[in-house]
């Protein structure tokens, strides 16, 4: 990528040009770094070394994504540098504040941040006294793509600008939005680094250059030569106003050049050290931490304490129909910064604030917290576990209280949310002991069987309505509501009016099999093995008045016989039992159908799912008529009653959900059908016949014979002498 070539560079002071504060270009005798060549001397230029650096093959997409946009928000850029040279103000407060820069280069310069333009020559500039770049540095942070979030945007093959500028910001490379030349000097502010200025140039096609540069004061000037159609950004009202409206809460000095004088332009409010403010100072802050200009804060909380430290804060929920997507949030960053006594300490406040949080914006401020925390010294990881114990817990309270308040705008929050919330039990119960979960649980919102659709209800209104005696919370994870009312598992429970919380987001299940219960009820899955369903307590009273037949003791033994005759390994039990009310059948193990189904989606492709092992129970009701009958033909006609037993249970599997693809089944439905059209042609199973004559016009050509010669090889002309072959399980 890098290379040394002969490029000669125009000298920045050349005359005519208003550039305050010029740096040197180095000339070439002064180099002193290997592969850096000489130029030949040209009237009017002077001769200095240039390195020409190729930008990363995704750079160069963004860029030229970039600078063709047509992007109409063009002021973003001035929002993007500020930050940037904001940034580079609090990276060497820190760094000084804490001794990891001992000596620092122009160490009596303060640390602010100056923006000034040339009208005549279409230049927008903007200078900061902050940390600076080294050689390698430059290289590195201006040659490739910072933020994760476009990266992915590209990768996922975007190519609309205005949505990547719009939703990541592309950082320092908006400045081609508005600039067909940009000029960065920089020299770092550690003099154990270096001493040495630097100058990064690029019009943002293919490629970059840097020199070696004299007399670049310690800091960053970005100099942009503004396009035809963005000379707006070298009228110093726009500028003003642009900067301005971006500043607000910066903690340096942010000036604008006027006639050559530097006059402040922000206030440099700390609004989370302040005990209240207005909604429009929130929406401002809001807008300045998430980097945009639009949108409000969907929920707002001020938090400050003195025990058990003392904390100053700000925190906001965005909108939850702007909510990330979990599937391209792979490795989040926090949104809550961490400051000590209003300098930052950490941009994005890991350690404190969690993953399963990340969505939040806002600012965490702790006196007691030292600047240069590590997370090797012990008393520091205390001290931020601490800090993240009183902060997560204050978040989690504060929106049980606005549940409370507003259950329906909480519904909505939760709508967007609900993920986090629910990995965060996850996740709270791996890296922290659980110490949330209690506080996450109260926040949960699920259907529930006897409440109309879309309508929510908390675990705690479940427990409110529960039955007198009921001990455990009832619930089923399941793809719709449509879905778990028909299921056989459901059907005692709706018959009873029993309510079930339904469950329709996958990571419920796990969510269930990391907590064990809420307050003192077990949560207890309706299509578990699980015998512990109380169904007692409110047992139906048609139960009893109606006439079924039942299977005798030993039609009940006949029957289990044969069952695991037919399905062999497929079962390991077959048992009688009460919980079906409409259905013949049902399928039970100890992990649930659901979480079977889900386990073996992860193990999709793998030799052995290791499902093969958790054995599978057939729960037969002794009252359904399927099955009474079924009874009865186990020995007069076993093909049949072989083919309803396997039927019998993929049905059974197919209302767990946990049959894949059903086109296993066509043969046999095949068949089933093919009996059934029998049957109704008028052909007598038990004797094998036709029980009747069948009427002339169907019985003629076609009629029955278009089934049954397949299987009876008949003509079917005669109807009544027409024959039906042994039936075979999948002969068809
Ligand atoms: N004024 C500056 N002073 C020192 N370093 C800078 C300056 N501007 C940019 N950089 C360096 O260039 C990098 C890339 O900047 P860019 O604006 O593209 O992304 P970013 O600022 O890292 O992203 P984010 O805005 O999400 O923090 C920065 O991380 C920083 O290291």
């Amino acid at each position: 990528m890098h290379r040394a070539v002969r490029v000669p560079v125009r000298c920045a002071g050349r005359a005519g040009r208003v550039l305050p504060c010029h740096p040197r270009l180095r000339p070439l005798r002064q180099l002193g770094q290997p592969g850096l060549v000489a130029a030949a001397a040209q009237p009017g230029w002077r001769s200095f070394s240039t390195e020409t650096h190729e930008f990363k093959a995704e750079t160069k997409k963004l860029l030229d994504i970039v600078a063709k946009s047509l992007y109409t928000d063009k002021e973003v850029f001035i929002r993007e540098l500020i930050s940037n040279a904001s940034d580079a103000c609090e990276k060497l407060r820190f760094l000084q504040g804490t001794q990891q820069i001992k000596d620092v280069n122009d160490a009596e310069v303060p640390l602010e941040v100056t923006l000034s333009v040339s009208e005549s020559d279409r230049k927008f500039v903007i200078e900061d006294s902050g940390i600076g770049m080294t050689h390698d540095e430059l290289v590195e942070h201006l040659g490739t793509i910072a933020k994760s979030g476009s990266l992915d945007f590209l990768q996922r093959g975007e190519s609309d600008a205005s949505k990547i500028i719009g939703q990541f910001g592309v950082g320092f490379y908006s400045t081609f939005v508005v600039a067909d030349k940009v000029e960065v000097y920089t020299k770092t502010a550690d003099k154990e680094k270096g001493e040495q200025g630097y100058l990064w140039t690029s019009d943002g096609s293919g490629s970059f250059t840097v020199s070696e540069v004299d007399d670049v004061p310690r800091g960053t000037r970005i100099e942009l030569t503004l396009k035809d159609d963005a000379t707006e950004f070298a009228k110093l009202a726009t500028v003003k106003k642009s900067a301005q409206k971006f500043s607000s809460f910066i903690d340096f000095p942010i000036n604008v050049k006027e006639d050559g004088d530097p006059k402040p332009i922000n206030k440099q409010e700390a609004l989370w050290m302040k005990s209240s403010a207005t909604e429009e100072q929130h929406l401002e802050f809001f807008r300045f931490l998430s980097g945009n200009s639009y949108g409000k804060p969907y929920y707002t909380l001020m938090y400050q304490t003195d025990a058990p430290l003392s904390i100053k804060s700000c925190f906001y929920v965005p909108d939850p129909d702007n909510a990330p997507s979990r599937v391209f949030t792979k490795d989040p960053e926090i949104g809550i910064s961490l400051h000590s006594r209003r300098v930052m300490v950490k941009k994005h406040a890991d350690g404190v604030i969690p993953k399963w949080l990340h969505w939040m914006k806002g600012v965490v401020d702790c006196e007691d917290m030292p600047m240069n925390i590590s997370r090797e010294n012990m008393q520091d990881t205390r001290l931020m576990e601490k800090l993240s114990m009183a902060v997560v817990r204050r978040i989690l309270r504060f929106l049980q209280q606005e549940a409370k308040k507003d259950s329906e705008k909480y519904n909505k929050f939760f709508k967007g949310y609900s993920y986090f919330l629910k990995a965060g039990i996850i996740e709270d119960k791996e890296g922290n002991f659980s110490r949330h979960k209690d506080d996450i649980l109260k926040l949960l919102r699920f259907e529930c069987s006897n409440k109309p659709k879309g309508e929510l209800v908390s675990l705690e209104e479940y427990m409110s309505m529960a039955k007198e005696g009921q001990q455990n919370i009832y619930y089923f994870c399941c793809p719709d509501r449509q879905t778990a009312l028909s299921s056989p598992y459901m059907e005692q429970f709706v018959q009873r009016q029993r309510n079930v919380l339904l469950m329709y987001e996958d990571i419920d299940e796990f969510v269930v099999n990391a907590i064990e219960g809420f307050k003192d009820s077990k949560l207890v899955s309706v299509d578990s093995a699980d015998k512990n369903f109380e169904l007692d307590l409110d047992k139906p009273e048609e139960d009893d008045k109606e006439d079924k037949r039942e299977l005798t003791q030993q039609e009940k033994d006949e029957m289990q016989k044969f069952i695991r005759d037919v399905l062999k390994e497929k079962v390991q039990e077959v048992k009688f039992s009460e919980r079906l009310v409409n259905s013949p059948a049902l399928v039970t193990s100890v992990i649930t159908p659901h979480m079977r189904k889900m386990m073996k989606s992860l193990m999709a492709g793998k030799e052995n799912d290791g499902l093969g092992n958790i054995p599978m129970t057939l729960e037969l009701s002794p009252k359904h008529h399927i099955v009474t009958t079924l009874a009865t033909i186990l020995a007069s006609n076993e093909p049949v009653a072989r083919i309803a037993v396997e039927q019998l249970y993929d049905n059974a599997c197919i209302a767990a959900g946990t049959l894949d693809d059903p086109r296993v089944l066509m043969s046999r439905l095949n068949k089933v059908l093919e009996m059934f059209v029998y049957q109704g042609a008028g052909f007598d199973y038990a004797k094998n016949e036709y029980r009747h004559e069948i009427p002339k016009a169907e019985a003629k050509e076609e009629a029955p014979s278009e089934s049954p010669k397949d299987t009876s090889g008949s003509s079917g002309s005669s109807g009544s002498s027409g024959k039906f072959e042994e039936i075979k399980p999948g002969s068809s």
